[in-house]
């Protein structure tokens, strides 16, 4: 007998959570079902994500003892159902009825009652998640609790907003391809299809929409009028400065939106970088689309030793993610305190090895998606002070963003229009 959906969504939720896959990876790979079940079931994973704060309290709340670490597969099923049960508008008897049968289906008998009892408990119970009224800090904010504590700690006044911010629905944002013979009409034919949407007041490249789509109903797709890219990551292509026909190197480029976006800008002699073999094709595929093209490299950062120097390099390194986490709540379950000081130490290397590849005079542009000083003004700090042969530019003042500059660049916060992000302008001083 093949497996019902629930069963099925709570396999998949399980790979996430307890198997360390990410969500992208699952949405690609896994789901073998019809556009409406997918729909429903990546709905309930991203949604189970985004709350997982709540169900775990829950269920941990009312548990007489803690479910096993081995039988994890009921756990991501009791939290699969829990969030149909109370988010969804799902009929919970249907979802209790069928959570019992997949529990039979995926092997787990002997959980049956006990599915049963806890899904009857939470549907009786009116004020959800309890009528009590102090829940732990990681509850209220929806963040665990070592991030809210690095927050907290590095954004006094604005770590509450930010926290806030990164439980809402992100917007779909597009950027214009300006090389594109449609570019001056793009807001005209996004009308034309009825798709409404807002164009950013100071960032001509960037419309957001009003409701999220799929990109088949989005006008010239194809044929690479529009990219789906957030407003902070359009960013780069705007401050770092270039001049057409320059070196340049992306150097953690994949899956290439900021590469496109360079050269839909500038004509440039680009190399993009990436470390990771199918992301890198990915690259290869967006340009394409749009019909742009750079030479492409797969390999480690840390190990590239080009014939020539680069007169710009932008360097987008691997980080937390901590700005993005609305875009992708598999964070929450995945990012530990414990990974941010590895991941400094990574960016930390390629800034330095990607400083020895850079000409004098050139400009290196090291940006995050993450909201955490260590990976961001810290990181700067430090390299400020360990290399003399760099300055950190300030950047263009822009109205409309929500941002906190200091001497080592500009943090974005997220907010209605964009992501969080961080991004520093270096250039290295002539001899
Ligand atoms: C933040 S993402 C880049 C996003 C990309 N710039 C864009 O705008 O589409 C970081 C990338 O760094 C790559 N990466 C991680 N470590 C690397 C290394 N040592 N050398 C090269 N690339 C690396 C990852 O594979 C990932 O694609």
């Amino acid at each position: 007998m093949s497996q019902s959906l629930r069963a099925v969504i709570a396999t998949a939720f399980d790979q996430i959570a307890f198997e360390g896959q990410s969500a992208q990876s699952l949405r690609d790979r896994l789901f073998d079902l019809d556009p409406q079940q997918k729909a429903y079931a990546q709905q309930t994973i991203y949604g189970c994500a985004r709350h997982i704060e709540t169900l775990t309290w829950w269920l941990g709340h009312h548990l007489e003892k803690p479910i096993k670490r081995k039988e994890h597969l009921v756990q991501s099923l009791l939290i699969t159902s829990l969030y149909q049960l109370k988010y969804l508008s799902t009929p919970n008897h249907a979802v209790i009825s069928e959570a019992v049968e997949a529990a039979k289906q995926l092997h787990k008998d002997w959980a049956s009652g006990l599915i049963n009892a806890l899904l009857r408990k939470a549907d009786q119970q009116a004020d959800w998640p309890s009528s009590e009224s102090k829940m732990p800090l990681n509850v209220q904010h929806q963040l665990p609790i070592w991030l809210l504590k690095r927050l907290k700690n590095a954004w006094p006044k604005d770590w509450q907003q930010i926290a806030e911010q990164s439980n809402q629905q992100p917007p779909l944002t597009l950027r214009v391809n300006q090389r594109h013979p449609l570019a001056a009409n793009s807001t005209k034919l996004l009308s034309q299809a009825e798709i409404s949407h807002q164009s950013h007041p100071v960032i001509d490249s960037c419309i957001k929409l009003d409701q999220p789509r799929p990109v088949s109903a989005i006008p010239e797709f194809d044929t690479g009028l529009f990219s789906v890219q957030d407003l902070a990551a359009q960013l780069a292509a705007f401050w770092l400065p270039l001049k057409p026909g320059q070196r340049v190197l992306d150097a953690c480029a994949a899956p290439g939106g900021k590469t496109a976006h360079l050269l839909e800008r500038y004509s440039l002699d680009l190399t993009a970088l990436d470390i990771d073999a199918s992301r890198a094709e990915k690259i290869q595929q967006n340009l394409q689309r749009l019909n742009l093209s750079a030479s492409l490299e797969v390999s480690n950062a840390l190990d590239f030793q080009p014939n020539q120097p680069f007169d710009a390099i932008l360097l987008d390194a691997p980080c937390s993610a901590t700005g993005v986490i609305r875009r992708q709540p598999d964070i929450k379950l995945h990012r530990r305190d414990e990974d941010i000081y590895p991941l400094v130490l990574l960016q930390r290397q390629l800034l330095d090895h990607m400083w020895r590849l850079l000409k004098p005079g050139g400009y290196l542009m090291y940006a995050t998606c993450s909201i955490l000083p260590d990976e961001n003004a810290k990181q700067i700090k430090r390299f400020l002070r360990d290399t003399p042969t760099a300055e950190c530019l300030s950047l263009p003042v822009v109205n409309d963003l929500l941002y906190h500059d200091n001497e080592f660049g500009r943090q974005l916060f997220p907010n209605s229009w964009h992501d969080g992000f961080f991004y520093s302008l270096l250039r290295k001083v002539p001899d």
